[in-house]
């Protein structure tokens, strides 16, 4: 039954964006694409044209002209800071956390659970993944503070997977697909493990940090479809250039940072590539921070299978043949079953160790999970 009683908002603190830092870094030349113009006669194919560069050259890219306001953006950060102001008993209930042993990832994630390749310092992640708000995930884990901000936070999730829904429409035209491949497997009306995810690195003294490499999240790539991460001051993020450099992604004024997952590197066959990236300790001007991020995970619809899609330029480039393959057959994954196995893989464990050239199955599925 939908319960009538509604809760009354809590006052928030004012989250204030950190100013960027002034250190002289390595920065990652990111694209930005201007998605005022997606409903302009030419547009989509313009932009199209834009995120295939971009996604051939970093893998990751920024956009503008979303329809978010900076001051939206900023309250969602302000509900952030106040959900991890709570102490911690109230966000880690029992009930309420992740439950990775079953790979999901829906709830809260503590800090200082797992100790780092080896040593005895902490990790100093917490995080929150909301589900969509959709009644068939209501049973998934949501903490009674969200509710408060309900109209906010679902107004939010929403949009967000709006915004990637147009996204998807431009990869589909990259890929000469239907305008919809993707975007119908990423309905926001079916079950997936889609998460909208406020997310807080404490920072850790710098003697700790220099035992792990500095190491705040170890390299990875992402295990969904698409990941939106509205940018951030505080440098950290780290990409991995094809030359094997880690440059820093830099932060864009009024833009939502961009990277390929899995699913769609699969989909496309390889042509759209998930990008090996990594969060290490800011700054010296920044290494004070408790760095607050805001992201949304689009995850691949529970029941869509991960086989290439049948793309006449896939076709053309050679990446897949008329019938499918037996490789491309052994594909057949769904995505809850890929992204649960990954999330398990990744964190049921009380130590994050270094996984170089280690690989793990999905199915039949070889997964390498890079650390570097
Ligand atoms: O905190 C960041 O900037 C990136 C985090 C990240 O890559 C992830 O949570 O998948
Ligand atoms: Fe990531």
């Amino acid at each position: 039954m939908v319960s009538a009683i509604s809760l009354a908002p809590l006052p928030l603190p004012q989250w204030q964006r950190p100013e960027p830092t002034t250190a002289d870094l390595s920065w990652a030349d990111i694209a930005v694409i201007d998605f005022s113009s997606f409903d302009n006669p030419g547009g989509k194919e313009r932009l199209a044209e834009e995120l295939r560069h971009a996604v051939h050259t970093t893998g990751f890219f920024s956009v503008t002209g979303t329809g978010f306001t900076d001051e939206e953006v900023r309250r969602q950060y302000s509900i952030g800071q106040g959900f991890f102001d709570l102490p911690l008993e109230e966000k880690n209930k029992p009930e309420l956390r992740c439950d990775f042993g079953q790979g999901n990832y829906f709830g809260y994630r503590a800090a200082h659970e797992k100790k780092i390749m080896g040593t005895e310092v902490l990790d100093n992640v917490e995080s929150v993944n909301i589900a969509k708000f959709i009644p068939e995930l209501a049973y998934e884990p949501r903490h009674d503070f969200f509710n408060r901000f309900l109209a906010e936070v679902e107004g939010f999730s929403r949009r967000s997977l709006e915004l990637a829904s147009k996204i998807f429409t431009l990869f589909a035209l990259i890929l000469e697909l239907p305008p919809d491949y993707f975007s119908s497997k990423h309905e926001y009306t079916s079950k997936s493990e889609d998460h909208l995810r406020y997310m807080i690195y404490r920072p850790r003294p710098v003697s700790q940090d220099a035992l792990v490499e500095n190491l705040w999240s170890r390299a990875h790539t992402d295990f969904g479809s698409l990941t939106l991460l509205w940018s951030q001051n505080v440098a950290g993020l780290q990409i991995k250039t094809k030359e094997g450099d880690w440059k820093y992604v830099p932060p864009v004024d009024g833009g939502i940072i961009c990277n390929v997952g899995d699913a769609m590197q699969f989909w496309s066959a390889g042509y759209l590539k998930s990008t090996t990236h990594r969060v290490i300790r800011p700054p010296a001007d920044q290494d004070h921070i408790h760095r607050l991020g805001i992201f949304y995970f689009v995850r691949p619809g529970n029941d869509t299978d991960i086989a290439p899609a049948p793309s006449p330029l896939l076709r053309r480039l050679g990446l897949i043949k008329e019938e499918l393959n037996d490789q491309e057959l052994k594909q057949k994954v769904t995505g809850l079953q890929y992204v649960r196995e990954r999330v398990k893989n990744y964190h049921d464990h009380t130590d994050y160790e270094n996984r170089k050239g280690k690989t793990f199955k999905v199915g039949d599925l070889e997964i390498e999970d890079e650390a570097a």
